[in-house]
């Protein structure tokens, strides 16, 4: 396959609304216009079809072997082929009667990659948040890693982002781009967002691009409220473009030889002492 080195890519923080369908209008006017300004690849948020509380992730989520149950699927599908790119989202799945927290990823028409959320967000911060993922979830139990004329892709959704072992088998697997679509939340966000971004980035040497959509302002206490701040990181650990809560558009240049000067310039991975340490379990 021939590799694309430099090329643009777009982050959506869209806003959402009660309605998918106003939702996905919104986000296909979005992929409209970065296509307009050459975008090769679109990332779009954890959820992005939906306004994220309960009731709202189970009336949205969609069955991806149904072709009536899966309106995002589709427009993904059909914006990625129309437009000859790559379109990667998280959104909730329902499979078996069962929800998961779910990413897709489209590249010319076709489905190069499917994800289920592996570590859910069970969390208990007195006078913060206090949210268990699990009560409504069911985990996924493996890797998405894919290839494409963009170059090697390893997928992951948020809370994904704080086990840094995971990112870590990515990259030994040759991941040159880490995505992580998420949804941090008002608490967590404002200290460890921009901080897991850039340390994914600069510990395995890739480019980190994460979307998430953008916060939908609600006092019922069941909304949970969404950081916001998607942001794209170079394999030196830059911000190279970020944002505040409101609805935005990120913009940049992905250069994969970047990642191979970065990797050369300092040779972490060659360097490892795996005779002291090593990664126990990685890709089965
Ligand atoms: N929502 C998440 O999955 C993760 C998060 O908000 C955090 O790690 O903090």
């Amino acid at each position: 396959m021939q590799i694309l080195t430099k090329y643009k890519v777009a982050l959506i923080q869209n806003a959402v609304f009660e309605t998918k369908q106003k939702i996905l209008e919104g986000v296909a006017a979005s992929i409209r216009d970065c296509v307009q300004k050459e975008c090769k690849v679109i990332f779009l948020g954890e959820f992005f079809n939906t306004i994220f509380e309960t009731n709202q992730l189970k009336k949205n989520a969609e069955d991806f072997s149904d072709k009536n149950n899966r309106e995002t699927y589709e427009l993904m599908k059909q914006l990625s082929e129309e437009f000859q790119i790559m379109i990667i989202g998280g959104l909730p799945e329902v499979a078996d009667g069962k929800l998961f927290n779910a990413a897709l990823a489209f590249n010319d028409g076709k489905l190069v990659g499917q994800y289920r959320k592996c570590h859910l967000f069970d969390v208990d911060i007195p006078g913060g948040i206090t949210h268990f993922e699990s009560n409504t979830f069911g985990s996924g139990n493996d890797y998405c890693i894919f290839d494409s004329q963009y170059g090697r892709y390893g997928l992951g959704i948020c809370y994904d982002i704080r086990f840094p072992i995971y990112s870590q088998v990515m990259r030994d697997q040759g991941c040159q781009v880490l995505s992580f679509p998420s949804a941090f939340n008002q608490t967590t966000g404002p200290l460890h967002w921009e901080l897991l971004n850039r340390s994914r980035a600069l510990d395995n040497q890739v480019y980190v691009a994460s979307a998430q959509a953008a916060r939908y302002y609600s006092d019922d206490p069941d909304y949970y409220q969404t950081w916001g701040h998607s942001i794209i990181t170079d394999p030196m650990g830059r911000v190279l473009a970020t944002c505040e809560s409101d609805p935005a558009v990120l913009i940049q240049e992905i250069n994969l030889s970047l990642v191979d000067q970065v990797r050369k310039n300092i040779p972490t991975s060659v360097q490892k002492r795996t005779d002291l340490y090593q990664v126990s379990k990685g890709i089965k």
